[in-house]
């Protein structure tokens, strides 16, 4: 059998990957904060490691790989977006709106990462649907000495737990001096987090011993690993960024609530998709969204192929010329695999470098040598292992435009401008489009753009 060596961030080295259980790996991600669009920055882990779970199935068969990677649908940022909304004249009452906004959100994001060629996970818990289990834990922690309520509040005590640190290499005493934490009043040690929180009435919240309330972030994703993968369990993965507090504080409420277990064995961290040389984050503004590339007519799978150009532990920018390349490069590979079976398996080369801590740059590397070999069926099996040359990414050689998130787009301009009697948006989107070759045909059922003979994907990034 073919051996995985990984970098964990727990033991910070490269280490032999030895499953818990080979017949059921177990494999959770921490998934996005469902508010707004996912920018390109938040599809570099759920690319990263969707090429490790098909690595793993490829090595261990498809049926012995768990994965789960959460929704966090209760958050404070979701409660502002739907607040804002309200207060500017959406109907319904805030849960309604929240509710809305995040099961829209999700639309979005599952339609976005297919869109990549992310295979869907096989849970996706949504963090609501798990609230009595995270409420289950808080208790037990609290009976163990480990948590303590003060002022409608529930605080994980980090004195209680020695190892607290360990993932990020730093004592508790560091990390007082150097971050910016919050120094509540109640709260026994500056470094202490919170597990549960009181909400008032205009917030969502849920019964509970300590009063109406909602849980803190990091417990929600303990208690669904917990739920659905047990209390020890093989990799827990997520990006750089959450390093220090998240995964931090998830080990310290597993480990406490359940001391026998180990929670996750090997901790794997994404670096970040910068903008010259800053993180891309929604705080900072310096975003687009993965929505916006596929809107100019840039293929999913050359933003997947971009992605996987650079090994995950590295940082890495988007360049358009970074996009140029890589459509080149998969017209060729496509034009050469067009009509051929995949041979039986991978090529040995592109599994052995993804085997070495997903050295996805090198997985490349070997499919260009099997393109120059001229190995067709070699190169099909190969680049499919990274989720490359699939079928359902074939959608853009001399494939019809998918315009449909442009029509919806226009649907929901309509819609506004129906409401506000201001139509000129809509009519420069019209215009624009059309400059492009799109027939726009509105009727009272919605909007259907159609590419026409002077149709130009390139005129597509100015609508
Ligand atoms: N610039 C980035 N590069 C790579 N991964 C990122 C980047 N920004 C966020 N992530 C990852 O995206 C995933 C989803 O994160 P989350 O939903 O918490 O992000 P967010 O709050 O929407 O983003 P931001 O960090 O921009 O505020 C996490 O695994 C996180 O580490
Ligand atoms: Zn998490």
């Amino acid at each position: 059998m073919v051996e995985i060596r990984l970098t964990n961030t727990k033991t910070r080295g490269k280490e032999v990957f030895r499953p818990i259980d080979p017949q059921n790996l177990r494999i959770y991600l921490c998934g996005p904060t469902v508010y707004d669009r996912a920018h390109l920055g938040n599809a570099r882990p759920v690319v990263v490691f969707d090429v490790l779970v098909r690595l793993l199935r490829q090595i261990y068969g498809a049926r012995h790989v768990t994965y789960v990677r959460n929704f966090t649908d209760v958050d404070d940022k979701i409660n502002a977006t739907a607040l804002a909304r309200k207060e500017a004249g959406a109907p319904g009452t805030l849960e309604e709106l929240i509710r809305e906004r995040t099961a829209e959100t999700i639309g979005w994001y599952h339609a976005d990462m297919d869109a990549l060629g992310a295979a869907r996970p096989d849970h996706e818990p949504r963090a609501t649907d798990f609230i009595p289990q995270m409420v289950k834990m808080i208790q037990g922690l609290v009976e163990k000495g480990h948590a303590y309520e003060a002022s409608g509040h529930v605080l994980f005590d980090v004195r209680s737990y020695p190892e607290y640190g360990r993932l990020s290499g730093r004592s508790v005493d560091d990390m007082i001096a150097g971050a910016r934490v919050e120094v509540a009043p109640f709260k026994r040690d500056p470094m202490d987090f919170v597990l549960w929180k009181p909400s008032d009435a205009g917030l969502p919240g849920w019964e509970s011993p300590w009063g109406r309330g909602r849980p803190g972030w990091h417990i929600e994703c303990s208690a669904m690993a917990y739920e659905l993968l047990g209390e020890s369990f093989d990799i827990h993965a997520g990006g750089i960024d959450l390093q220090f507090p998240h995964h931090e504080n998830e080990i310290a409420q597993s480990c406490c609530a359940h001391p026998h277990g180990e929670f996750a064995r090997t901790w794997l961290h994404n670096e970040m998709l910068q903008v010259e040389g800053k993180k891309m984050s929604k705080s900072l503004g310096n975003f687009f969204t993965v929505r916006d590339l596929l809107d100019q007519g840039i293929p999913g799978e050359v933003i997947r192929f971009v992605l996987l150009s650079t090994h995950y532990r590295k940082p890495m920018d988007w360049t358009a010329e970074k996009a140029r390349e890589a459509e080149a490069v998969l017209r060729k590979w496509r034009g050469l695999v067009a009509g051929i079976d995949p041979a039986p398996s991978p090529a040995p080369a592109v599994i052995a470098a993804l085997a070495d801590d997903l050295n996805s740059a090198g997985a490349i590397a070997a499919l260009h040598e099997l393109a120059g070999q001229g190995d067709a069926p070699g190169l099909l099996a190969s680049a499919r292992l990274l989720g490359l040359l699939t079928p359902e990414l074939d959608v853009w050689i001399g494939a019809a435009p998918d315009l449909s998130a442009l029509a919806e787009r226009m649907t929901a301009l309509r819609a506004e401008a129906k409401a506000s009697k201001d139509f000129s948006a809509v009519d420069a989107m019209k215009r624009k489009l059309t400059e492009a070759g799109v027939e726009v045909r509105m009727s009272a059922a919605g909007v259907e753009l159609l590419a026409g003979p002077d149709f130009d994907a390139a005129k597509l990034g100015q609508v």
